[in-house]
């Protein structure tokens, strides 16, 4: 099966700063990748150039076949950005059913108008992340693991092929983050391709099926088994020059 995304020998720089160079990457459909790397490292960079936010200074992406710059099925990319719990507002009472609705708006023409006809794929996705009997309830009342999976659910209304987190478990406590990666575990069982950006090694010993590892330019790109095997990498842990581990 062809990728659904290939990011061919991608630069980028914010002004002079070189934030990624000559970084090249498949991701096949049913991958659970883990991208790891320390702090400024351009995880969360790369993830905004695939999902069009930023564009690459030099080099290429083509998104299911289809170069990026022509790309607009953006319903395809569901995203959960680095930081998006904190972001909701304890002021403003939006429901968690409001949340999630705002998730189809890429599918939608305009006028964007969310009606009678969206509620089911709405259910279906609270049901999912198993938030469907707190629906009414205001996003700012819940738990953070709570509000993380809320997140999901807006990432995943629109029915998306692969969903991208950014250091998703940010502020939740480790028994609300066991039952984060369990969901995104069961998500990609059924079929759904996940790309995380995170700095929890144990994660990418459970779960992910892929790892790339990224510090600027690409040092690691496999899988699980090869990253756990290889020498390179164990010297990189081990050793004083950390290209892994990340801290706040
Ligand atoms: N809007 C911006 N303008 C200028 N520099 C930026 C901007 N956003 C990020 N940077 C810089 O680019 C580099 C890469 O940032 P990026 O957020 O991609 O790294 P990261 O690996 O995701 O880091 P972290 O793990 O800390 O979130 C950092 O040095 C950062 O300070």
């Amino acid at each position: 099966m062809a990728p659904l995304v290939e990011v061919k020998e991608v630069s980028f720089k914010y002004g002079h700063l070189q934030v990624l160079e000559r970084v090249s990457l498949t991701i096949e459909p049913g991958d659970f990748l883990a991208i790891i790397g320390p702090n400024g490292s351009g995880k969360s960079t790369l993830i905004k150039i695939i999902l069009g936010l930023l564009e690459p200074t030099e080099g290429e992406v083509f998104l299911f076949g289809q170069d990026l710059r022509h790309f607009h099925d953006w319903y395809r990319l569901g995203y959960v950005p680095q930081k998006a719990a904190h972001m909701i507002d304890p002021v403003f009472p939006l429901t968690v059913e409001e949340a999630v609705s705002l998730g189809l708006l890429s599918r939608k023409r305009f006028p964007r108008l969310i009606g009678r006809a969206d509620r089911p794929a709405i259910k279906k996705a609270l049901e999912t992340v198993e938030m469907a009997p707190h629906g009414e309830r205001r996003i700012s009342e819940l738990s953070g693991g709570q509000q993380q999976r809320v997140l999901i659910a807006r990432a995943i209304v629109s029915a998306p092929d692969i969903l991208f987190l950014d250091e998703p478990t940010a502020g939740v406590d480790a028994r609300g983050q066991d039952r984060f990666y369990g969901l995104l575990n069961q998500l990609n069982q059924k079929g759904l391709t996940i790309v995380m950006v995170t700095h929890d090694i144990s994660v990418v010993s459970r779960f992910v099926t892929k790892v790339a590892c990224l510090n600027r330019r690409l040092y690691f790109h496999g899988s699980h088994e090869e990253f756990c095997s290889s020498p390179r990498i164990r010297e990189l842990i081990a050793g004083e020059d950390h290209i892994i581990v990340h801290r706040h």
